[in-house]
């Protein structure tokens, strides 16, 4: 469970953000998939906030932060971290953003590099799958509003976890359910026009922060291929692959927290 939440008001917006462990430790920041909260991280959080100052948030449109109307795109989405980072008083941070966070922390990489020590970009890509197909979930969510995120949240687990994991946690399954069928339909819908104008396959040549990417094997939606073609573009990018689908930071905390703290501070997870 995250503490010290806060709603941070910024120029932006205002923004639901937790703000844990040492002030005067590194600061990592959190930032969400599409469909969920800053509660997605609880268990990197817990770990790592013992070592480092580990700041999550609520992307723009999701839970606690503000859902202005869309379209989105992901250089906004990467300003809104600046602006939280800069109302914290926080000059650098490493950052880890998994799918919609991890394409934030591309564009924040390109766009702002002397605020970033690392950049982990998790289950995502230069382009996360195609613009047709966000246009037309992007136009069901705004027809069909909660009735939609309700479809959602029902075929979310085909789409995030393996089908082993959901028969044998259906208590985090449904816990995760709940996240994307309570998301605001316009946040959510404004985000995916976000995702479905994005396209980072060239200028992510130009990265030269140190990125570690993560990948799940079974990952439907973010493939390895995905990551290996960042990988390929990205100088000096690490690649770790893990036996999960796509919320790789859910079903599998441990080893997912271990490459985190390995990459960004080895130690941070005891
Ligand atoms: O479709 C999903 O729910 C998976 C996903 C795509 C982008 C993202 O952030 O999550």
């Amino acid at each position: 469970m995250p503490s010290n939440v806060q709603t941070l008001e910024v120029e932006t917006g205002a923004f639901r953000v937790a703000d844990e462990g040492p002030r005067e430790a590194p600061v990592l920041v959190l930032s969400n998939s599409l469909g969920t909260t800053l509660e997605m991280w609880d268990a990197q959080a817990e770990v790592l906030s013992q070592r480092l100052r580990v700041i999550r948030y609520d992307t723009r449109g999701h839970g606690g932060s503000v859902v202005s109307s869309g379209p989105y795109s992901v250089s906004e989405l990467a300003r809104d971290v600046l602006q939280i980072l800069d109302a914290l008083g926080v000059e650098r941070a490493a950052f880890c953003g998994i799918s919609m966070g991890g394409i934030t922390g591309l564009a924040l990489a390109l766009a702002a590099p002397e605020r970033l020590t690392h950049v982990v970009v998790a289950n995502s890509a230069a382009k996360i799958g195609d613009a047709a197909m966000w246009r037309e979930r992007a136009d069901l969510v705004r027809r069909e509003g909660a009735k939609a995120m309700s479809q959602l949240a029902e075929t979310a687990p085909g789409r995030w976890f393996t089908p082993a994991f959901t028969a044998a946690h259906p208590e985090v399954v449904q816990r995760t359910q709940a996240w994307i069928a309570n998301t605001a339909p316009e946040g959510y819908a404004a985000c995916c026009d976000a995702l479905g104008e994005a396209d980072l396959r060239e200028p992510i040549a130009a990265i030269r922060t140190p990125t570690l990417l993560i990948a799940g094997e079974v990952d439907p939606t973010t493939t390895v291929a995905d990551a290996q073609f960042m990988q390929a573009a990205i100088d000096g990018a690490q690649l770790r692959v893990l036996p999960t689908a796509h919320l790789s930071n859910v079903e599998a905390a441990e080893a997912f927290t271990q490459a985190l703290a390995d990459f960004v501070q080895p130690g941070a997870a005891g």
